[in-house]
């Protein structure tokens, strides 16, 4: 079923908006991070990891976005490049910002986290120039990540994209995508954030991004009362993640979706929102039912935690598949069906 009408008229299918920046996990992992000595770099960025993803699930993908003048700038264009992601809209940096660079700690199985270097930051410089309407045009979708929303100029940048996206009907998908560093108040997050849910037709979030996105407008909703809220906004699904947990689609025809976490061995807790992200909207893409892309976007979520990068390892369409069965023959068809 499609909850989505895209125009299969346009070129592209998904142009995606935000950071593409550096990861630097450890290889000495299960330790803390001042006592790691040798990391492994990957390209990362949450918005890049999807356009990886959705690339190797077969999907033509383009990106906006401001990089560094430098080598590591130069790094990330090159695996686009070689991925086969469009990039003749991400843009160098004049005045010397800097790529970020995300280290990250993988203390165990069971805590990890990241650390954002970001001060001077290349893909906070987008700006409204970078945002090319006819570029808007020929795409199905634009994903935002809502970290571009967190300071000028690219959140002017972003803005302007989701106005001309509306002007030429082509559809928006919001990746909440909170990440603490980059915002000065909670304020300015439900401010910008809810100026990008109100006119997407897909947002996808944890309850806390959902919970800072409503700050403003009505604190403490259920995940239902949230989903029906922007359900009758513009957004034909809502999705709200909640880890371990598991996560749910609700759809404006009044439907919810849940689905459980795969069993995985994880390596790290993060990297799961992207692969998650990169199997959901590829089933969305499709045509599928919710469920079948609720089912793709968790199997590849698993997939993604158990790996060391979060994108040189996304998969394609049949590994995502071939995990799907050989977990079901191991645990039983229902295993992730709620
Ligand atoms: N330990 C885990 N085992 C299996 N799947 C996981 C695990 N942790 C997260 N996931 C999957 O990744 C999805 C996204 O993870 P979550 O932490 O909610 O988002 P994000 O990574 O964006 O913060 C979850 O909904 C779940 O399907
Ligand atoms: O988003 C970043 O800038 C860092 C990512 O590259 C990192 O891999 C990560 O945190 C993945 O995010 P998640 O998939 O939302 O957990």
């Amino acid at each position: 079923m499609k909850y989505v009408e895209f125009d299969q008229t346009r070129p592209m299918d998904l142009v995606l908006i935000g950071r593409v920046a550096i990861d630097f996990n450890p290889v000495d992992y299960f330790h803390p991070l001042s006592e790691c000595t040798t990391f492994k770099k990957y390209v990362g960025g949450s918005p890049a990891n999807i356009a990886v993803g959705i690339t190797r699930h077969g999907k033509k993908a383009g990106f906006i976005g401001k990089v560094s003048d430098d080598q590591f700038g130069e790094y990330v264009v090159d695996f686009f490049n070689k991925e086969g992601i469009d990039t003749s809209h991400i843009t160098k940096c004049t005045n010397g910002e800097k790529l970020g660079l995300t280290f990250t700690e993988i203390l165990s199985r069971e805590e990890s986290s990241i650390l954002m270097y970001r001060n001077c930051i290349a893909d906070l410089q987008l700006s409204v120039d970078d945002i090319d309407e006819e570029y808007i045009k020929n795409t199905k979708a634009i994903l935002v990540s809502g970290t571009a929303l967190a300071q000028s100029p690219s959140r002017e940048a972003v803005l302007k994209a989701v106005m001309l996206a509306k002007k030429n009907e082509t559809k928006i998908i919001f990746d909440i995508d909170y990440r603490e560093y980059n915002w000065k108040n909670s304020d300015e997050i439900s401010i910008y954030y809810s100026l990008v849910a109100r006119e997407a037709d897909i947002i996808m979030g944890s309850r806390e991004e959902f919970d800072l996105t409503e700050k403003l407008i009505k604190p403490g909703r259920t995940d239902k009362e949230s989903a029906q809220a922007w359900n009758n906004e513009n957004a034909k699904i809502v999705v709200i993640k909640h880890g371990k947990k598991g996560s749910t689609a609700y759809t404006n025809d009044g439907n919810d979706y849940s689905i459980k976490p795969f069993p995985v061995e994880a390596l790290k807790g993060f990297g799961g929102g992207d692969g998650y992200a990169s199997g959901f909207l590829y089933g969305v893409f499709e045509g599928w039912d919710m469920i079948e892309c609720l089912e793709f976007g968790s199997a590849e979520a698993a997939m993604m935690v158990r790996s060391h990068s979060c994108s040189e390892e996304l998969p394609n369409p049949q590994e995502v598949k071939d995990f799907i069965r050989e977990t079901k023959d191991k645990y039983g068809e229902m295993i992730a069906r709620v």
